[in-house]
């Protein structure tokens, strides 16, 4: 199974608001798939349509290979608007109340209790739980049935850091296991760290779709040089007037590193004195803000 998830077209209208707009996207079997967009974009939406919590208005699905069926998600586990837990039970029995209805091993609840790091509290009551302790215990039970895919809707709101660190510490070891992951975040931040793929969606459309290497690939290389103008004519007749851009004292180059050594030497080479010359990362933050018309709601 290499698309463990696949969307032609799908579409969700509310009356007129367009929710979800013409989605089509591919997670690939093993990978981390960031769905990555500003509040309000539509992720919500779209992995309700995934899990049959709400019906596509247009376009298809495919989970695991399989169109939405009775049967569709028996090998998929998500964690989707905080589980409903009963709060005067401890988490090992809220796990096996579950494991019971879903036909589950007990000896399950043992096992998902280590992987989300709460065997220490199991017996300790839901309500006493934080909420970074109700999250992975959420994990837990969308892990009972041993999915192949895991879907998870912003698993990491409303954590402290430290809760944030445990959850993607997580999501990584399951990943390394084998499992694959979608999951929905608005903080880039997070996907950056644990996603393989990212699927940027803004007003319900998907405007990128790029690996976080392609994502980070944008960089430029900074040059601080005097006279700068002189630097700046003799760069653009090196490299061309496009690839040549910046302001004042500093000039950014749409080159790559390997080109630095070539660029040093010609420009000293012309008398040019070279201060700086340094590789700048791209800051995904602006392309994040770019992609989505800087409405990004980074709380
Ligand atoms: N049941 C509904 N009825 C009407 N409109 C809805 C409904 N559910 C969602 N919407 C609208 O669809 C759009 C997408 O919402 P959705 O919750 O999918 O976004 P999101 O990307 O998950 O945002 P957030 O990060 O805030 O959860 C929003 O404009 C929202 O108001």
């Amino acid at each position: 199974m290499n698309t463990p998830v696949e969307t032609h077209g799908l579409t969700k209208r509310y009356g007129t608001a367009v929710a979800v707009d013409g989605l089509d996207i591919s997670v690939q079997a093993g990978e981390v798939y960031g769905f990555l967009g500003p509040n309000g974009a539509g992720k919500t939406t779209t992995l309700r349509m995934l899990l049959g919590l709400v019906r596509p208005t247009t376009g298809t699905l495919r989970l695991l290979g399989r169109e939405p069926g009775p049967r569709s998600l028996d090998r998929v586990g998500a964690l989707i608007e905080g589980p409903a837990f009963y709060p005067y039970l401890s988490a090992r029995t809220n796990l096996r109340v579950l494991a019971d209805h879903a036909g589950v091993g007990r000896s399950r609840v043992d096992a998902v209790l280590e992987t989300v790091s709460l065997t220490d509290r199991a017996r300790d009551r839901y309500a006493t739980y934080s909420l970074g302790m109700k999250q992975r215990l959420g994990l837990a039970a969308a892990l009972l049935k041993e999915p192949e895919l895991l879907i998870l809707d912003e698993p990491t709101n409303g954590l402290d850091p430290a809760g944030m660190a445990d959850m993607r510490g997580t999501i990584r070891q399951l990943a390394a296991e084998g499992c694959t992951v979608l999951l929905s975040s608005h903080l880039l931040v997070e996907v950056e760290q644990i996603c393989h793929r990212v699927g940027v969606i803004d007003h319900g459309r998907l405007v990128a779709e790029a690996t976080v290497a392609e994502l980070r690939s944008g960089g430029v290389l900074r040059v601080v040089a005097h006279p700068v103008e002189q630097a700046r004519i003799r760069l653009r007749a090196l490299l061309g007037a496009a690839l040549v851009r910046g302001e004042g004292d500093v000039l950014e180059l749409d080159v790559d590193t390997g080109q630095a050594a070539r660029i040093n030497a010609e420009l000293v080479g012309a008398g040019i004195s070279v201060s700086e010359l340094g590789w700048r990362e791209p800051d995904l933050e602006q392309t994040f803000l770019a992609l989505t018309g800087g409405v990004h709601d980074a709380d």
